[in-house]
């Protein structure tokens, strides 16, 4: 059975250091949950707090309501799936595999029962005789992962599985830990940097930054609204404007630049009627080659051709260079030096106060 975990107020010190002040976070039942962040922030000393690898320094850690604060990393029926991938080098796969089992008093037929079962969800059964040093590193992986769920775990827990894994093995062993997750429906708390990785693994994720929970969100809600600059920028690649905004005639309108400027109808903070300043998120893909000689106005500085879009960089008339991506066309790429105009689709623009720190846009009605 799966269980939903609960922080409340967690506090980790590390002697003096506060490494983690007072982090509240619900994890639904069955949900694939990311914790994502630079290195250092914590992920990976909030992963072992839920294992009771680490004390817990104030407040609790509850499964299903029941407090676990004291319970000892045995009795907590977690599995653990870490970056180097820890199976045993002179057992097979299935030896492996049945390792977990082991102390757990259940007979051969058993036991033999549930390994071949697993090997086939994680679909390495065809391996079930080799040693680890015949599998591949995508191979290796997959036996630590049925290795943890054999045992039937209430939580899986997984360290950066996927780092020791070539690119193209990752992008596969990925969408491999998604269907997996999903076809046995265990609480997972997955811990990676890698924003592209938790985007495409998760069902929610939290992004954290120096111990604190920054956004919580469903991968959309995170891309779309992020909370703040630091997610905005953290996740995907975005542009930040310095701009301002207004309250005219009970519409507000940011001004992008002296060219610039454009209503905005999802503002969701009160806000003054003299112009604010305000940063703007505006990612890549959001802004318009405007074909009507209104916007910004801007120079070509470069291009990358990628096939299906091509990336320019591109001079704004306030000095600043952004990144903007536009569909491929069939004629030629725009050359350097050419004069445009952009306009930003203003759905998708998202505006922070000047600290950065509080998004002023809300979902479009
Ligand atoms: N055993 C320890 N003793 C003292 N400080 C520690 C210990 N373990 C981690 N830290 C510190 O706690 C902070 C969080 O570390 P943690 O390993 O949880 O970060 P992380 O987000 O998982 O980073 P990474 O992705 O690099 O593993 C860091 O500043 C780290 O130096």
């Amino acid at each position: 059975m799966s269980v939903a975990i609960s922080f409340k107020d967690v506090v980790k010190k590390y002697g003096e250091t506060v490494v983690i002040p007072e982090l509240t976070l619900n994890i639904k039942q069955g949900e694939f949950f990311t914790l994502l962040g630079p290195s250092g922030c914590g992920k990976t000393t909030l992963l072992r707090m839920v294992a009771g690898f680490n004390s817990i320094e104030g407040g609790a850690i509850s499964f299903n309501d029941r407090v676990i604060n004291q319970v000892a990393p045995g009795k907590r029926n977690i599995g653990m799936v870490f970056q180097n991938y820890a199976i045993f080098p002179h057992l097979t796969v299935k030896g492996n595999v049945a390792f977990g089992l082991q102390n757990r008093k259940i007979s051969k037929e058993e036991t033999n029962k549930k390994v071949d079962e697993v090997l086939k969800t994680v679909q390495i059964d065809a391996y079930k005789d080799r040693l680890p040093q015949n599998l591949s590193g995508g191979q290796q992986q997959r036996v630590a992962l049925a290795r943890a769920i054999v045992i039937r775990p209430d939580v899986l827990l997984m360290d950066e599985p996927l780092s020791n894994l070539d690119a193209k093995l990752r992008i596969e062993m990925r969408n491999a830990i998604k269907e997996i997750q999903n076809s046995v429906g265990i609480t997972t708390v997955y811990v990676t940097h890698d924003q592209e990785e938790a985007m495409a693994v998760s069902d929610r994720i939290a992004v954290m930054k120096s111990g604190i929970i920054q956004h919580v969100g469903t991968p959309q809600e995170i891309y779309q609204r992020p909370a703040n600059i630091f997610v905005a920028t953290f996740i995907g690649h975005t542009n930040i404007m310095e701009g301002s905004l207004s309250l005219d005639q009970g519409e507000y309108r940011v001004r992008f630049s002296p060219s610039y400027e454009e209503r905005v109808t999802n503002i969701q903070m009160p806000v003054a009627s003299g112009g604010l300043p305000v940063k703007i998120s505006v990612r890549p893909e959001e802004f318009m080659i405007s074909e009507d000689g209104t916007g910004i106005h801007a120079k070509i500085v470069n291009s990358i051709f990628l096939g299906q879009n091509t990336h320019y960089f591109v001079d704004l008339e306030t000095g600043l260079r952004v990144q903007i991506t536009q569909e491929s066309t069939a004629g030629n790429l725009l050359k350097p030096g050419t004069k445009i105009q952009l306009k930003a689709n203003m759905n998708k623009v998202n505006v922070y106060d000047e600290q950065g720190e509080v998004n002023y846009t809300g979902a479009i009605l």
